[in-house]
């Protein structure tokens, strides 16, 4: 099995991750809390309270994960385009394979990645939706104190299967969804570039954005309801499964809850992916 996938998908991921937190952040609280008006004042209050800092929490757990999160995904990607075609990563620019086989491994990809995402993400989310200052800190600490910490708090408080809450919602949100984002990456990155030839740099950070924006315009209603299941066990508000916490989303705030965070999710969307692919190829291609 080539390894060079899984390593290049990680080192990509790392980078893409670092630059889009601080957009992550905002998200996450604009979808999971009230208090908000939107981007710019999420932005404003984040800062007054807790400074440039309070982009930048719950970053660290992520990025030990994207570690395994990315390189299952693309890794995964890869090899299931070998099995479904026989051909290696620079076989594939000669013989590109279809669309179809393209989604399939995108799917598979996506579908395996969720299930080590999850924990990893759920934490993201509690750490993230901590909005206390940094003087609040010193004297009434936060709930979690850490990754370390609250992985342990929600073991004991919600059992082993608590660490997997919203599990079932992100796996559904990310297995069709990263079969949408393989296949405009390639779609994109075909286009311009002359059968038999690798894309451009310029190609592939613009096809990578591209496949990012997509996919997060596709992702984002399960988006919604995965961070609201994720934060369920905190509040008293607890719901019977996905279903109920769509229904209930939708009836107490309109439909327009499944679409909160999707302006600046898809402005964190470009960079990253752009930056993902671009390094992704690159390492791939610089490994020969
Ligand atoms: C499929 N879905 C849109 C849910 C995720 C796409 C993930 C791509 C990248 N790691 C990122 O964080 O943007």
């Amino acid at each position: 099995m080539p390894v060079e996938e899984f390593v290049a998908g990680w080192i990509s991921g790392a980078l893409g991750l670092v630059l889009g937190h601080p957009f992550d952040t905002v998200k996450v609280r604009l979808q999971t809390q009230t208090t908000y008006q939107g981007i710019i004042d999420c932005m404003v209050k984040t800062y007054r309270r807790e400074s440039l800092q309070g982009f930048f929490k719950g970053m660290s757990f992520p990025i030990a994960s994207i570690a395994v999160v990315n390189s299952v995904l693309f890794g995964v990607y890869s090899n299931t385009l070998l099995v479904l075609t026989a051909t290696s990563h620079h076989e594939r620019r000669f013989q590109p394979p279809s669309y179809t086989q393209v989604f399939i491994a995108g799917c598979t990809g996506g579908f395996l990645q969720a299930y080590i995402l999850a924990p990893f993400d759920l934490i993201k989310v509690r750490l993230q939706n901590q909005t206390e200052s940094r003087a609040q800190r010193k004297s009434t600490p936060p709930r979690y104190r850490g990754p370390v910490h609250c992985a342990a708090s929600i073991f004991q408080e919600e059992g082993p299967r608590g660490l997997f809450r919203g599990a079932w919602a992100l796996t559904l949100r990310d297995t069709p969804t990263l079969g949408i984002y393989f296949v405009t990456y390639e779609w994109l990155c075909r286009q311009p570039t002359p059968d038999g030839q690798n894309p451009s740099s310029t190609t592939v950070l613009v096809a990578g954005g591209f496949a990012g924006i997509t996919s997060w315009v596709a992702a984002t209603p399960l988006d919604v309801i995965k961070s609201r299941m994720q934060m369920a066990g905190l509040k008293q508000r607890e719901y019977q499964g996905l279903l109920d916490c769509m229904v209930s989303s939708a009836r107490q705030e309109g439909l327009g809850v499944f679409f909160r965070g999707l302006t600046i999710n898809s402005a964190r969307a470009f960079p990253v992916n752009a930056v993902t692919f671009l390094s992704y190829e690159y390492l791939l291609h610089s490994w020969g």
